[in-house]
Formats: C-alpha cells, structure tokens, sequence
C-alpha cells in the first residue's frame, strides 16, 4: 500500500504572455511549451536528466500534436527517455497538469516531475469542415485510383468552408464573455468596480515586476522580457472610457480592459519528493495540499458559466477544517474582473451560502490586500493552459518570500469547471 508523501514546489517558469497577434504570432505552441521548459530546465540544472515524467496541456491544439507534451520533451533539453502526457481541463489544465503530476509523487510513483501548460490563440487551429473531411478519408481509404478520383467528385464549394475554433461554449454557442456578462448582471457588479479591480492588478503586476519577483521565474523570449498586455499607466479614468464589449444596452459592463485579452505563452513547473530535492540541494519554495474540482450545469441550470470554484472551494475548506480567512494569500484567475467579483459577493451572500452551499452563514471576505498581491490574469495576459503554472508558480514564491503561511488557489474553466488547491509553507 502506498503512503502519501509530501509533494515539494521547486520552482516554476514561463515565457512572458504576449497578446494575440503580437510578437509569438509566428511561434507554436510546441516552440513557446519548449522554450518554457529549457528555460526551468537550465534553471535547475536538469540538462540531460531524466525527469519521472512532464505533464502538460493546451486548450487550442493542432491535430499533429496528438501528444503535445512528449513532442516538447523531444526538442528540449531534457533527457528524451522522459516520459510525457497531454491532460486538458480548460482554463484550468496548467493547475490540473500540476495535481497530475504531484498525485504520482505523493504516491510514491514518480521522485519528480514537471507539469506546463501552453496556449495560443495567434495559431489557432483551423479544421477542415466535417463533409470535406470525410471525403478525403473516403478517398484516403480507396484501394483504386478510380475509387480516389470518384470519391474526390463528391466535393463541393461548401466543403470549403473550415471549421474556425471559436471562443464559446459547445453547448450554449455562448462566447465566456457573455456568459460572463449575464452572471455580472444578475450578481449587479458595477462598471466602476470592474474598472478599479483591473487597474489594481495592473499596479500589483507592474510594482512585482518592478522589484524583480519574476526574474527568477521567468525566460525572455523572442524580445519579450515581460508581459506585453501589461499597461503600468492603467487608470480606472482610461478604463472607464473603453466601450462596452460583452453584454448589451445599459447593463453592458465588460469591456476589453476589465476582460482577459486573447493571449499567447507557456509556463511550467518544477515539482518533487522531499528525498529528490534534497538530494540535489534544491530549496522548496512551498508544497502542495489539498485540491478539490467542481463543476456547474450551465446548460440546463440557472447557475453561471464560471461559478464553479464558489462551489469547490465551501468543500475545500470543509475538507481541511480551515475558514476562508485562514490564508495569507488568495490566487484567483481572473476571467474577467466581473467574474471575480461576482464570487467574492456570492461567498457573503446569505441566500447563495445557504441554498446553494448548504451554509447556515456566508463562507465570509476576503481580504483585498491579501487577494491577487501582484497582479494576476486581467494584467499578464491569459493564454488559457498556462495560467495554471503562472498562478501555481506566483503563490509558491510569494510563500518562500514570507517564510511560512498557506494560499489559496481557484481557477474557473470553460465548460463550468473549476480548480482549487491550496498551497502551504510550514
Ligand atoms: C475561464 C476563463 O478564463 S474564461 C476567459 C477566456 N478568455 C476570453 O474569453 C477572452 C476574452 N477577450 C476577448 O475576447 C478579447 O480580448 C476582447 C473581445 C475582450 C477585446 O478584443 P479587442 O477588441 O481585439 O481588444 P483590443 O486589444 O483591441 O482593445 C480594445 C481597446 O481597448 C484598449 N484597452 C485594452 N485594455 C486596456 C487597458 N487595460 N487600459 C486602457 N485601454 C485598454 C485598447 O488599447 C484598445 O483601444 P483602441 O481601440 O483605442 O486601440
């Protein structure tokens, strides 16, 4: 029977997020996956070596990379004996990837192992339309000449039109910036405080940038040294002039500043058994608790595209017997500053803590110094599978830099998911 170790955080590193169409417009995501893991690799001294296993994802994906993680493996500069698997989970996949590869170390299964996530919206996959592609597979299969050439008769100008990923949901044709805005409207989260959440978070990430916390996190690539969506000078006064995007008429709040912006870039993450880090002298920033998963039905319920993690994280507290204040510091992605509000108010909301958490009182506040201390998603960009690593990375140092304490993490995703962890340094 196998015993539950300890899983150690030994660092992280991800290639500054660029805006969609900006400077990796012509990198892939195995290119920008592959530069954030040399990057952790020569930072470790893990050249050559053979780590127990990579695990990473990428929301939008070519076809050819079936198994992206392996690829990357392959063109860096680990040992290629590394073994690598793809996971997806949305805008969570970075965190799950994360889970995935401590649960192995827990277990007694893996000493190590590094965990990415990588996205880009700048080379989206397009895909042929559905009739064309049986056609060619039609064709494909022929086993005469005569056979490929009648089967290739059957295309029509119709065919032609490709199948262009879009940024909705399957089963709702919903863009998240819709659903996010209808969920803004029924919680009544105003313009101005979207407006001023957005700017604090790009205060925080330039004020971190400014005294160097990501230089030890961090690789510069294709000139790139930090996040390009980055605006130092983002004032609520700017903001409030942007016109509203999702959303329509006077109850259309969101807007392409106090939204995430499409975005490309790469981020991993260096993780161990206690025994492997010592071995190499490597410090431990921070280890990984618990970690609980939901999901919503946002299909057939009334309940928003991205409340999940107001349900994960009620049974995360449960699970560990700590109370929403009982952490030092608080890592929501940030969506959309709507969305992130909006679960701050259903976690004091009376009605929502006790018919849908089950709560004879609110879950409580959080504390805003305490909340998203250097900047999160709405200022460093959000290319989807590498916010995970960014966000797991961020809070494991800010634990080191303090010395002892214990952070939350929660993530919603696309499909009515969420991820929460908890990370803690005794
Ligand atoms: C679980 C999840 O994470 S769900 C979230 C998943 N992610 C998403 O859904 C992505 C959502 N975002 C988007 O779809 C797009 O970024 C949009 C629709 C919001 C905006 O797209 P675009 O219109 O191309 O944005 P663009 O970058 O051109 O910005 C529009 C304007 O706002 C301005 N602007 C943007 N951010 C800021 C800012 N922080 N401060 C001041 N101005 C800003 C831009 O300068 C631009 O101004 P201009 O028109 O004068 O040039």
């Amino acid at each position: 029977m196998a015993t539950v170790r300890r899983v150690a955080i030994i660092g992280g590193n991800r290639i500054p997020f660029a805006r969609a169409g900006g400077p990796y417009r012509r990198a892939g995501n195995q290119d920008m996956l592959t530069a954030a893991l040399d990057g952790l690799v020569a930072r470790f001294g893990l050249q050559g070596e053979l780590v127990g296993e990579f695990v990473a994802g990428a929301v939008l994906k070519h076809s050819r990379d079936f198994n992206l993680a392996r690829e990357v493996v392959l063109g860096s500069r680990l040992d290629p004996r590394t073994p690598a698997h793809d996971v997806q989970m949305a805008c969570a996949t970075g965190l799950e990837s994360v889970v995935s590869v401590a649960n192995k170390i827990a277990l007694g299964q893996l000493e190590s192992g590094i965990a990415g996530g990588v996205d880009t919206t700048s080379d989206a996959p397009i895909a042929l339309n559905d009739d064309l592609r049986r056609v060619l597979l039609r064709a494909n299969h022929a086993r005469t000449a005569a056979e490929r050439i009648k089967a290739l008769t059957g295309v029509r100008p119709r065919h032609l039109v490709p199948e262009i990923p879009r940024n909705a949901e399957p089963r709702t044709g919903l863009s998240m910036g819709e659903h996010a805005a209808r969920t803004a409207l029924a919680w009544e989260i105003s313009r101005e405080a979207q407006d001023e959440f957005t700017a604090r978070s790009h205060q925080r990430l330039a004020a971190a940038y400014e005294r160097g916390f990501f230089d030890d996190l961090l690789t510069p690539f294709q000139g790139l040294t930090r996040d390009q969506n980055l605006r130092p000078d983002s004032s609520v006064e700017k903001l409030a002039q942007l016109r509203p995007v999702f959303g329509r008429g006077e109850g259309a709040t969101m807007t392409a500043g106090n939204s995430t912006p499409l975005s490309d870039g790469a981020s991993t993450v260096l993780l161990a058994s206690e025994e492997w880090a010592a071995q190499r002298r490597l410090p431990v920033l921070a280890y990984l608790g618990d970690v609980v998963p939901a999901a919503v039905d946002h299909v057939s319920g009334d309940e928003g595209l991205l409340m999940a993690p107001a349900y994960a994280v009620p049974r995360l507290l449960d699970r560990t017997g700590l109370e929403l204040g009982d952490f030092d510091f608080y890592e929501i992605h940030e969506a959309f500053a709507s969305q992130v509000l909006v679960t701050l108010k259903a976690w004091q909301d009376p009605e929502f803590c006790q018919q849908r958490l089950g709560r004879d009182k609110p879950l409580g506040e959080i504390d805003p110094a305490k909340l998203n201390v250097n900047g999160s998603s709405l200022a460093a960009g959000h290319p989807f599978a590498a916010t995970g690593g960014r966000i797991v990375a961020t809070l494991a140092k800010l634990l080191a830099e303090k010395g002892s304490g214990r952070g939350l993490i929660s993530i919603c995703a696309a499909g009515g998911q969420g991820l929460t962890a908890i990370l803690e340094r005794p």
